[in-house]
């Protein structure tokens, strides 16, 4: 595939807030053609009945969930379902030879029965799971390339929390036993099912905190941060749900090591560790990132600040959770596997207000 000029690309789970923001991202990619977008509960039906917003942009009906079909049509697939879907799905597509690229959690965990743990759910094939790449672009973005049939993107709280901790682990410049995450997101993190949680009477001026010590991004971070340190990782991670649509704030907590004085240090250190990387930005010392500076956008934000009294150092990280955390990362990742430039098609500037 590498380098092809342009692609054809289906969508399972197209009714989803991920799948439906791999529409809008896709129908504006000036590489890839929306050729099949499939529903399990309503094949058949047109997309804009349900999603007045494409009027005009999107036409067509749903298809099924149907591998040879979807194999005829596309060259690469995306999975925008719930956990559990694409270990049943992925090796189907994979046998009439699409790539796939799922946002779903079933291929982050190499280990099986950390996804069991962790998941409650009956893992993938070991193999798959050994195959897939996982596609954090600013860090793996190497091992991306046309060799990968099946790539794993990231979940939302780990984009975030590892794009702010990584440069700093890979340094040696915080204490590793020392970590604790807050993390926050806006309700479309939990996607677009009725549930009690995400009704809007309980989640309107409401801040509630959620899945302690049992959020199945722990195992995901701790793999990554295991990976750069050399060492095993563990750490405290708590999630919030704010009353917000999109947005990750993520604020990190670590104890510092004696050449990371200030916030400048970090500046500079995490400057240099994204240099070249468009979608990662680093703050000025003494300015931090706000949701809202990333909305609707492709961008990770970081800020920082070194206290001397206590010798922490508060990390802030930022995404739109379906841009970075879903649908944008994964389209940085179909650009990376095509050997196009990272950035086609996601150059965008945030909304604002
Ligand atoms: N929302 C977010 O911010 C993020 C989500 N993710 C992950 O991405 C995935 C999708 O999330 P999100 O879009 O929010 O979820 P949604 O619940 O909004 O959408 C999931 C879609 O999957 C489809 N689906 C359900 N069951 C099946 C099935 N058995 N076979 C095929 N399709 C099925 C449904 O469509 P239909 O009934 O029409 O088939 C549904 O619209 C999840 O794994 C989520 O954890 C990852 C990062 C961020
Ligand atoms: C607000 C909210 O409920 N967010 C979800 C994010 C889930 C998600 O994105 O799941 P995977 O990355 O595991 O696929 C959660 O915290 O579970």
């Amino acid at each position: 595939m590498k380098n092809k000029k342009t692609i054809r690309a289906a969508i399972v789970g197209a009714t989803g807030y991920g799948g439906v923001e791999l529409i809008r991202l896709l129908q504006a990619h000036p590489r890839v053609e929306i050729t099949s977008v499939i529903s399990s509960t309503n094949p058949g039906a047109e997309i804009i009945q349900g999603f007045p917003h494409l009027t005009n942009i999107m036409l067509g009906t749903l298809d099924a969930v149907d591998p040879q079909l979807i194999a005829s049509k596309a060259d690469v697939v995306f999975l925008a379902t719930p956990a559990g879907v694409a270990v049943e799905l992925a090796p189907q597509f994979l046998q009439v030879g699409l790539k796939v690229i799922d946002i779903s959690g079933d291929y982050r965990l190499k280990s099986p029965e950390l996804y069991e743990k962790w998941y409650k759910r009956t893992p993938a094939d070991a193999a798959l799971l050994e195959e897939a790449v996982y596609g954090l672009c600013e860090v793996w973005g190497m091992e991306v390339n046309d060799t990968v049939r099946l790539l794993s993107n990231p979940g939302c709280f780990p984009t975030a929390i590892l794009l702010g901790l990584i440069p700093a682990v890979a340094a040696g410049w915080i204490d590793l036993n020392t970590i604790i995450i807050d993390a926050k997101s806006g309700v479309s993190g939990a996607g677009r099912g009725l549930s009690l949680s995400s009704h809007f009477a309980e989640v309107n001026e409401n801040f509630s905190a959620y899945k302690l010590n049992k959020h199945q991004h722990i195992p995901e971070i701790e793999q990554a941060l295991t990976r750069v340190a050399g060492k095993p990782v563990v750490t405290t991670l708590t999630t919030h749900l704010v009353p917000m649509n999109r947005g990750i704030m993520a604020t990190m907590y670590a104890s510092v090591a004696e050449e990371a004085r200030t916030d400048a240090d970090f500046v500079n250190l995490y400057n240099q560790y994204y240099e070249d990387r468009p979608f990662v930005r680093v703050r000025k010392a003494g300015t931090w990132p706000a949701t809202k500076h990333v909305t609707g956008s492709n961008y990770c934000d970081i800020g920082f600040a070194v206290d001397e009294r206590t010798g922490r150092v508060t990390i802030i990280s930022v995404i739109d959770n379906v841009v970075k955390g879903a649908a944008g990362q994964a389209i940085q990742n179909l650009n990376l596997m095509m050997g196009w430039d990272e950035s086609t098609g996601l150059m965008f500037a945030p909304m604002y207000p």
